[in-house]
């Protein structure tokens, strides 16, 4: 049942904006474990730099993922964070295509990549979905739809792995204060709308993500796989 991850290694992929996977590294960080993060960015946010080795790492480009999986000698617990979404601007094809690429086929290329890796220490993986995985989402279109997949192979994986030893399962966040949702955010009556909604009558803070995320990498959670949890204030039941 120990949160103790001393020992452990954790490689947190889309933690280079402050946002949610980088409260996420923290809370690794915090309960001991050694946590590496990624991102698509030059360099990680300017408060977590010098805390975590960085990886600039396109989950488009499997080559590159292969080589860094070639660089990575062991890994405990392996996060899926990487995503990418544009309100409004999702029914263009190349964009659509694009969103999904990064969304749902990066979270499989990592996957993939490190499935040897989780299997030598029967680890853990843990994909970031959306509660647009559930809902309709018409500007959003290609995120909620590469999330709902998200959602859906994370089932199939946990199946798939379960005899090596591999855990897998997802968080389904609600609406996060983040540089994703940021353009989002400008619009007061989406804001509103949100909170309104929201039984816990707030927008999320990325800390507010960390702890299902140690939750479900620990031994507290050895009999759960192919689970989406969701961390919405309440969002998805209301
Ligand atoms: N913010 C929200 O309201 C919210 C809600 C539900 C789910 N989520 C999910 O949580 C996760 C973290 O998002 P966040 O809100 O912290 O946003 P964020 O923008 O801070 O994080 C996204 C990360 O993905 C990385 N990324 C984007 N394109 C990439 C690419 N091609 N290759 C590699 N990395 C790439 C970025 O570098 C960044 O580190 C995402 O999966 C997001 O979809 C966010
Ligand atoms: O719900 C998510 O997964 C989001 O990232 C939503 C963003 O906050 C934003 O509302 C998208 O337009």
């Amino acid at each position: 049942m120990s949160f103790d991850f001393a020992g452990k290694a954790v490689l947190v992929v889309g933690a280079s904006r402050a946002g949610i996977g980088s409260a996420i590294a923290h809370a690794f960080r915090d309960a001991g474990a050694e946590v590496a993060i990624t991102g698509i960015e030059d360099a990680p946010a300017e408060k977590d730099r010098g805390l975590f080795p960085y990886h600039q790492v396109d989950v488009t480009d499997a080559a590159a993922i292969k080589a860094l999986a070639g660089r990575v000698p062991t890994l405990d617990v392996l996060i899926n964070g990487a995503a990418i979404t544009s309100r409004g601007e999702e029914m263009d094809p190349a964009f659509f295509a694009k969103v999904v690429d990064v969304n749902l086929h990066g979270t499989f290329r990592m996957a993939e990549a490190f499935h040897a890796h989780l299997a030598r220490q029967g680890g853990s993986l843990i994909n970031i979905a959306s509660m647009y995985a559930q809902f309709g989402s018409p500007k959003n279109p290609a995120y909620g739809a590469s999330k709902a997949a998200v959602q859906q192979l994370t089932k199939s994986l946990a199946i798939a792995w379960a005899p090596d030893g591999i855990r897998v399962n997802a968080i389904a966040p609600g609406f996060i204060v983040t540089a994703q949702s940021e353009k989002s955010r400008q619009d007061p009556t989406h804001v509103a709308n949100v909170a309104a909604r929201t039984p816990l009558a707030r927008w999320g803070q990325p800390e507010d993500i960390a702890g299902t995320a140690l939750f479900l990498a620990s031994g507290a959670a050895q009999f759960i796989t192919g689970a989406c949890i969701p961390v919405d204030g309440g969002y998805s039941i209301a």
